[in-house]
């Protein structure tokens, strides 16, 4: 018997007239394929996975297990429909704490319609995706068995300010967790569940020193999933941290070049994490914009890691300057996020003069978003 997720906090849910993904209570989790190609996208990603040489075995473990197609009921009522069968990941979690974190400044591919990147632009912008690397998609924290989850809206969740966002990161691991956002996080469970040597951050790490190497995917609109149980930290017991990587509609080859807008999210991620775990009780909730803009120009991990990789010349800086001349536009668009000021314009001139289809791209970021300064 197939029933409507208990814990999904992202994406299309399953609902009256409504599709969206189904589990069993085997430990399945069954995603409707989406029609055109971002469905078979998603099948081809996985299908590929296990079998990729690229994709080592420490790394395999952040993917669900994926267990074929099969057709299925659809939840909308609209008769058999094929699904992707992936490992249910909240499986066996009784209340766990969840956050959907989209990677990415970006999230459409290179062959998106004109349609879908304006679709996508917009909530890049309207979100914490453009000023951070990352947004949260949806989430939901476990308080305590009377006040049960805070669960905000998906709309409101991803509408976050970036100060806001860092805020929310602290939340996650905090036992005071009421439902405003005015309250000063204690990040009581920080150091179980973000630190550790199996904790997020150590995860993270792994994670990040596979993408500074692999060339394989770029994973545009991927997200990250962060689980914990906080009933089992206040136990004293192990609380389960754990990420995944979900979500493969928009996949693109990578052609032997390094997923920038990935790993840049990534690091970025990471820096606040890091943040968390080294001054749990530096909790600013007051930023004014204007603060908070400074701040993440001058201190936004995805220019820190940058200005690591350049100074550490190991090949990613390399990588870089051929992406400039190549006309790749990821170094660009680090650049029009972090110094929209300066040189941008004329690495957009050299773009332009190249007349391929990423030009367009900066044409509108450059044109229509130069109030990121
Ligand atoms: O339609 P929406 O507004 O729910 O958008 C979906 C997004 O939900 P959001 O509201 O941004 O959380 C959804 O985002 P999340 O997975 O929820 O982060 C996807 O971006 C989805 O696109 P696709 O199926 O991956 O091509 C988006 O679906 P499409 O409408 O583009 O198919
Ligand atoms: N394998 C899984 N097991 C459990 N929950 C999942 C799994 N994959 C996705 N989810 C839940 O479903 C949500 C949406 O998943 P996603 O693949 O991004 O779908 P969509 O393409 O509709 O955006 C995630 O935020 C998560 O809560």
């Amino acid at each position: 018997m197939l029933k409507v997720p208990q814990h999904q906090v992202a994406g299309h849910e399953a609902g009256i007239g409504k599709l969206g993904p189904l589990v069993d209570e085997s430990g399945r989790f069954y995603k409707p394929l989406q029609g055109d190609e971002r469905g078979a996208n998603e099948v081809a990603f996985y299908s590929s996975l296990s079998t990729n040489s690229g994709i080592p075995e420490h790394i395999q473990r952040f993917f669900p297990t994926f267990y074929g197609t099969q057709l299925v009921e659809a939840s909308d009522g609209s008769g058999l429909l094929p699904h992707l069968v992936l490992e249910d990941l909240a499986l066996g979690r009784v209340n766990p704490s969840i956050m959907d974190v989209k990677i990415g400044s970006r999230t459409w591919a290179p062959e998106a319609s004109e349609k879908y990147i304006q679709k996508c632009l917009k909530k890049d912008r309207e979100s914490s995706s453009l000023s951070l690397g990352f947004r949260i998609s949806g989430l939901q924290i476990y308080r305590s068995k009377e006040l049960g989850f805070w669960k905000p809206g998906k709309k409101a969740a991803q509408k976050l300010s970036t100060e806001k966002v860092k805020l929310v990161l602290r939340r996650f691991v905090s036992s005071n967790t009421l439902n405003d956002l005015d309250s000063r996080p204690d990040c009581a469970f920080a150091s179980t569940v973000y630190g550790g040597s199996t904790g997020i951050l150590s995860q993270l790490l792994e994670l990040k020193s596979w993408f500074e190497d692999q060339t394989i995917f770029h994973l545009y609109s991927c997200s990250i999933l962060v689980m914990f149980e906080k009933e089992l930290a206040l136990k004293g017991k192990n609380p389960g941290a754990q990420i995944k990587l979900i979500d493969f509609a928009h996949v693109y080859e990578g052609r032997g070049v390094i997923d920038h807008y990935f790993l840049g999210g990534l690091c970025s991620l990471i820096k606040f994490i890091s943040e968390i775990l080294t001054a749990p009780n530096e909790c600013r909730i007051e930023v004014s914009a204007k603060a908070d803009q400074k701040n993440l120009t001058a201190d936004n991990g995805v220019v820190a890691d940058h200005k690591s990789h350049t100074a550490s010349d190991n090949g990613v800086v390399a990588d870089q300057k051929n992406l400039t001349v190549s006309d790749n536009g990821v170094v660009v668009d680090q650049k029009y996020l972090t110094n929209s000021d300066n040189g941008v314009v004329a690495d957009q001139k050299n773009l332009t003069a190249s007349n391929n289809g990423i030009i367009a791209d900066l044409k509108k970021l450059t044109d229509s978003d130069n109030g990121v300064s």
